[in-house]
């Protein structure tokens, strides 16, 4: 391991980051507004294409470091805008910095699904059609396969790269391991990466051990952390409900179906997008099978999006589910739907299942309420479940003690002034 960012720190004492940002330190000496720097002509992209006029302050605080070409780490509320915290660089450095090379790749963007690296894909493409090409987007179990197959010819594209953007970089690198060790996988594939790249990292929350083991594996890095305290993550706009009960899963199923009902009977509710969470595939068969035998069926037109289905049948539920709720406005899913992904018309998420930790909480219920829009969490609280698998009631205290992260400013086209 040698070299930038694989260096193993000699000592426990080695600093995580070089610079610390938290939002309320910026808004005392505010930045210049950071879109100033990325150009006009990715301006009039971002305001035509996705109706950003200006920045926020996860996006004020932590441009001005990727767009001198440093290495950064973001971690901010869920539906914050990190995405264009690293395309927004990337982009720009391929039109500029990188413009003497144009029929070479420029950098990489790896996360933990398809589904996500489909969504920066179509974002990239929007904001800069030209451009995209020049730009992978590749989950690790992809990098690795392109890197070390023997019958893969994609190796070669990887020379040019000279940014690595890591989305949810917990997830990826991290795995579902519970504890700081980094997984074996993780290190080969960032040996796999360039060292001499600059690397730009997002999460929306880190618990303890994978803070551990991310500063072994990126001892000198610019972190912008939003808020001071790592219990302030939740995001302001989100309302949070808890539904505590006991029983079997068929008390459960019907505990669900009433809460459904009871949104669709609200006319502050009717009508909204909603995604259900459970732990396992087997859940998400089990929990749409029901709904799709429910009356409710009909209002919902209910989907479900899980890993052992074939690709084409998850890009279509989920293609149906963002835009077409006319088609579909329930999506019944797992964990391959909770990191990223991008559905503004979503205004519920409900927890089926217990999360496993606060993360697996707040990146789920991180489905709604993003951009500054209201959305609301249900989480069904049976009895004798809990964080990582066992426990009690008495461990959603660690839920309840969270915080709201402070809140942001998005001024999208079409807002009144
Ligand atoms: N400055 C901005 N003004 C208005 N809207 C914005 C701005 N920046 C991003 N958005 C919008 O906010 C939404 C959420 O952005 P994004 O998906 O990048 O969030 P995120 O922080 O990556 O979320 P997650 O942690 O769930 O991955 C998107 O629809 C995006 O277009």
């Amino acid at each position: 391991l040698e070299g930038f960012p694989l260096v193993p720190p000699p000592s426990s004492s080695v600093a995580f980051c070089t610079k610390i940002s938290t939002f309320s330190r910026i808004s005392a000496s505010p930045d210049p507004n950071a879109f100033d720097m990325i150009g006009e002509e990715l301006q009039h992209s971002l305001s035509m294409q996705l109706g950003v006029l200006e920045p926020n302050e996860v996006q004020n605080s932590s441009l001005p470091f990727a767009m001198r070409g440093e290495n950064v780490f973001v971690i901010a509320q869920t539906g914050s805008g990190k995405t264009l915290t690293f395309l927004l660089p990337i982009l720009h450095h391929l039109n500029n910095t990188f413009a003497s090379s144009p029929s070479q790749l420029g950098a990489i963007v790896v996360g933990p699904t398809a589904e996500l690296m489909a969504q920066h894909y179509a974002i990239a493409k929007k904001l800069a059609p030209t451009l995209v090409e020049r730009v992978l987007f590749k989950t690790p179990e992809q990098v690795i396969a392109d890197l070390k197959s023997p019958l893969s010819s994609n190796a070669a594209e990887y020379d040019g790269i000279k940014i690595v953007a890591i989305d949810e970089v917990d997830a990826v690198l991290c795995g579902n391991e519970f504890n700081s060790t980094v997984p074996e996988s993780s290190i080969e594939l960032l040996n796999l990466l360039p060292d001499q790249a600059q690397y730009i990292l997002t999460t929306a929350h880190l618990n303890r051990a994978h803070t551990k083991a991310l500063n072994q594996l990126f001892p000198q890095i610019n972190m912008i952390r939003q808020g001071g305290s790592s219990q302030s993550i939740l995001v302001p706009t989100l309302r949070q409900e808890f539904h505590y009960f006991s029983g079997n899963n068929s008390k459960k199923l019907e505990k669900l179906e009433s809460i459904l009902q009871k949104a669709e009977d609200n006319p502050l509710r009717a009508g909204q997008s909603t995604i259900i969470f459970c732990e396992t595939e087997s859940g998400v068969e089990l929990v749409h099978s029901f709904l799709e035998k429910s009356p409710l069926s009909k209002a919902f037109a209910p989907r479900k999006l899980h890993v052992r289905m074939e690709p084409n049948k998850r890009s279509d539920a989920l293609s149906d589910f963002q835009t077409n709720p006319e088609k579909c406005r329930l999506l019944v899913t797992h964990e391959i739907a909770a990191r990223g992904l991008d559905c503004p018309l979503v205004r519920h998420v409900i927890l089926f299942d217990t999360p496993k930790d606060v993360s697996a909480f707040v990146h789920r219920a991180g489905r709604t309420a993003r951009a500054g829009e209201d959305g609301t969490v249900t989480c069904l609280v049976q009895a004798g479940t809990g964080f990582n698998g066992g426990g009690s009631f008495g461990q959603h205290k660690q839920l309840h003690a969270l915080q709201d992260a402070p809140k942001l400013n998005f001024k999208k086209a079409g807002d009144a002034n």
